[in-house]
């Protein structure tokens, strides 16, 4: 048996908090190992990476998600019950429910609400001396996603859910600082906010479209053919709006890379072999979810090492996808990357690997392809926009990731369809 290489601390919990993204890879790098073993929160964990592990990582014999996921995400990021904590037939069953919603209609208008949102978006920020671009795509995402569930939204209350909604998804990385109790009293919100219109569907006192989303997760029938209770319900209602929420986050790191390579600019419209491309580069690249987390079900033994039952095991999500082993220069942006560089289910994982009804890969990836594509067809054909002087770096090591300004753009001017031209649509700065 060989001995797993281990991170010297008593405990690496302040590390990884410090740390984030490159809390695993630089270890794997300083220690030359893609397994080593340390302690988070005084708890024994094994931390793995790159493709191989990955590979293992979805061994669904080898590992269970029951039980892996530490609480203060449950309490803010996921919520308790979620399809994210459930195995085998339970697990199964549930995703079957968020798999049949990802058809390519579904896709499609999705994609047709956000166009839509993002038309009145950009008439309303030529009126302002500033937009910051961030939190204003967060809003469109929230609308066009309550439309497309069919999840009334009070237009008095659409900036409190949207920060609710923020701060669940910022608060995912935040220890047990401001940000984490924040998170939590924004989950709790949240939660009694759809578990009063999933009350209110199932006494027939609100009417639903019954083919869309909140409706089918209202009537979803779990494993033992019993309805989700309310909790659950709104939990996995959440799962969908929250999400789609959160691509916000990568349409703000693709305004970033068009600011940052523009030489893309001007082929993107036209390229749609090369928008595909670029899309992925900006998932891989500004991955924002760093790792993964599992426990292993029953001993054995991989390439020597010895995993002990019921030991928590870490994937790391970020480093993987910039693993020099799968991917040349990984630290660079490259637009055109994936037109020339082969992914696969295990080497390209922003959002979770292997399959995607089998497993816990992600189910809203065709949505996020969609969104970030739509946000991209705007900023280079509908608008006109200058990046004013600002903070754009990124800290890498905050979770999750975002440049520090949020992406500022002012001088916003709307552009009839047709007219645009994408090289000039971010005016230099004056
Ligand atoms: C910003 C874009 C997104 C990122 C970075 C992201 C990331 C992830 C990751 C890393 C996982 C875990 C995969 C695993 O455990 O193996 C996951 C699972 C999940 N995601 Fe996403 N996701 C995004 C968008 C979405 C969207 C748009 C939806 C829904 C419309 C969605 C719904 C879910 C659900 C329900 C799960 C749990 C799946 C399961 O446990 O089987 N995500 N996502």
């Amino acid at each position: 048996m060989t001995t797993i290489p281990r991170d010297g601390k008593l405990d690496s919990s302040l590390s990884l908090l410090r740390e984030g993204n490159h809390f695993i890879p630089r270890r794997c790098q300083r220690l030359r190992s893609d397994i080593f073993q340390t302690r988070l929160l005084f708890e024994p964990t094994l931390c793995l990476h790159g493709e191989a592990a990955a590979r293992l990582f979805y061994d669904q014999s080898r590992f269970t998600r029951e039980g892996a996921a530490p609480g203060m995400l449950k309490k803010t990021l996921f919520g308790e019950g979620g399809v994210q904590g459930l195995d085998g037939e339970a697990h199964r069953i549930r995703k079957q429910l968020f798999m049949s919603l990802m058809t390519a209609a579904n896709i499609r208008e999705l994609a047709e609400l956000a166009t839509e949102e993002w038309r009145v978006a950009i008439d309303a920020w030529q009126r302002r001396d500033q937009v910051v671009f961030f939190h204003a795509v967060q809003e469109i995402h929230l609308r066009a996603a309550c439309r497309w569930a069919d999840l009334p939204l009070c237009e008095a209350e659409v900036v409190k859910h949207c920060a609710d909604i923020a701060a669940m998804i910022d608060g995912a990385g935040g220890g047990v600082g401001w940000r984490y109790w924040r998170a939590r009293r924004a989950r709790i919100r949240s939660e009694a906010w759809i578990g009063d219109l999933v009350e209110r569907i199932r006494a027939g006192r609100l009417e639903v479209d019954k083919e869309r989303a909140l409706s089918r997760v209202c009537w979803h029938q779990d494993a033992d053919g019993q309805l989700l209770d309310t909790q659950t319900a709104a939990v996995e209602v959440l799962n969908l709006i929250r999400p789609t929420v959160a691509i916000a986050r990568y349409v703000t790191f693709a305004a970033l890379a068009l600011h940052e390579h523009p030489e893309w600019r001007q082929s993107l419209p036209t390229d749609a072999a090369l928008l595909d491309a670029f899309v992925q580069e900006v998932r891989r690249y500004y991955s924002f979810f760093p790792f993964l987390a599992a426990r292993v079900r029953a001993d054995f033994t991989w390439q020597g090492y010895h995993f002990p039952r019921g030991t928590r095991v870490l994937l790391d999500l970020f480093g993987t996808n910039r693993d020099p082993r799968s991917w040349r220069e990984p630290d660079t942006f490259q637009g055109d990357r994936f037109l020339r560089e082969a992914a696969n289910a295990y080497n390209f994982i922003p959002q979770g690997g292997d399959e995607h009804a089998t497993h816990h890969r992600c189910p809203g990836e065709w949505f996020t392809e969609a969104l970030i594509k739509v946000a991209i067809e705007q900023l280079l054909t509908r608008m006109r926009y200058r990046v004013p002087s600002q903070a754009l770096d990124i800290d890498w090591s905050r979770t999750p990731i975002i440049p520090t300004s949020r992406f500022v753009i002012d001088q916003v001017q709307a552009l009839p369809y047709g007219q645009a031209d994408p090289t000039t649509g971010e005016m230099q700065e004056s």
